[in-house]
């Protein structure tokens, strides 16, 4: 069975058990106390556990999948991988899943597959651990159609060791899993936005927006998961900060949900391996049964014109 599953379900599958094997790297790196921090750039930091969850990840699917090319935030590394890091079995649930029609055909070549290992790395530093995720998301056609996202620390104050974290999916055309979805309440306007690359346009594009409340937390991954969980009804980031690995998965499975995710002009992002990295427009993302028009309507010209 597993080995005739459509090549969209085997690849989630599979995601699903290296993202899981590389959560709790996440959480030996920590425990080890020493997280080797590497500055790549500006207000950007790069841990031992960003380098080992890539490794993990990309040789555990590259393993399997050979053909498919497969981008990650931290580049290539040339060191050995642990042969314990290397998981190659699949989520047992997801191959037995249906798969629409037009997913089912689709050719390893066809298939490219963004992994962010740590998103939010700077909260992680900070000691900030339920904003931390791991990021795998599969395009085909340009189009973010799968994705998975685990939190590593999610319940991490109530539950110990390998207890703590769980995995949410999303596949155009069947749904989600790992979580109840929910929507935001009525009659507010909750926005979740940066709280480490902010900037007086960032800021601006809130100010135009009159939320009620705003949620400042870490991570891409770790905002859409507040718009699927009812916590906030937009996610809105007027800044060219985040790359194509930070949305693509949370892309996916928000709008397997019914949400949406562009930059802030209303326009897709590509996701096809020659386009570039990073998300030059800006990320307006909206839960299930918002208006995304209306924040698209708001947001002033001026904003807009800083992010072409
Ligand atoms: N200016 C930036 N430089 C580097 N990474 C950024 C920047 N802005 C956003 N990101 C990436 O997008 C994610 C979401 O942004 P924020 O948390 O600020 O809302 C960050 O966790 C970071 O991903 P990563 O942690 O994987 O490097
Ligand atoms: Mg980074
Ligand atoms: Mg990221
Ligand atoms: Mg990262």
């Amino acid at each position: 069975m597993a080995q005739n599953a459509p090549l969209i379900l085997r690849l989630v599958a599979s995601s699903i058990t290296a993202v899981n094997r590389a959560g709790k790297i996440i959480r030996d790196v920590m425990s080890q106390g020493d997280l080797g921090i590497v500055e790549k750039g500006k207000n950007d930091l790069q841990t031992e556990a960003d380098r080992s969850a890539q490794r993990c990840i990309v040789t555990s699917l590259s393993r399997q999948f050979p053909s498919v090319t497969i981008i990650g935030e931290e580049g290539p590394s040339n060191c050995e991988v642990p042969s314990d890091w290397v998981v190659t079995d699949s989520d047992p649930q997801v191959l037995q899943l249906q798969c629409p029609e037009e997913l089912g055909s689709v050719l390893d070549h066809e298939v490219v597959v963004w992994v962010d290992p740590l998103d939010g790395t700077s909260e992680y530093t900070q000691g900030l651990l339920d904003h931390v995720t791991v990021l795998v998301g599969i395009a085909v056609g340009g189009r973010a159609i799968g994705g998975v996202i685990h939190q590593p620390y999610y319940n991490y104050e109530t539950v110990n060791g390998d207890d703590m974290g769980r995995t949410l999916w999303g596949i155009s055309g069947i749904g989600t899993g790992g979580f109840e979805p929910q929507l935001p309440p009525e009659g507010r306007r909750i926005i979740t936005t940066t709280r480490s690359h902010s900037n007086s346009v960032v800021q601006a594009a809130l100010d135009a927006l009159h939320p009620d409340e705003i949620l400042r937390v870490g991570g891409a991954g770790h905002k859409v998961m507040l718009l699927m969980e009812g916590k906030a009804h937009a996610y809105v980031f007027a800044s060219p900060g985040c790359k194509r690995w930070d949305t693509c998965a949370p892309e996916a499975v928000l709008v397997a949900m019914g949400g949406h995710l562009t930059d802030m002009h209303g326009n897709s992002y590509c996701y096809n391996k020659d386009t570039p990295h990073q998300n030059t427009g800006g990320v307006l993302a909206t839960a299930k049964g918002e208006d995304h028009s209306w924040y698209l309507r708001n947001l002033p010209d001026t904003i807009r014109q800083t992010l072409v």
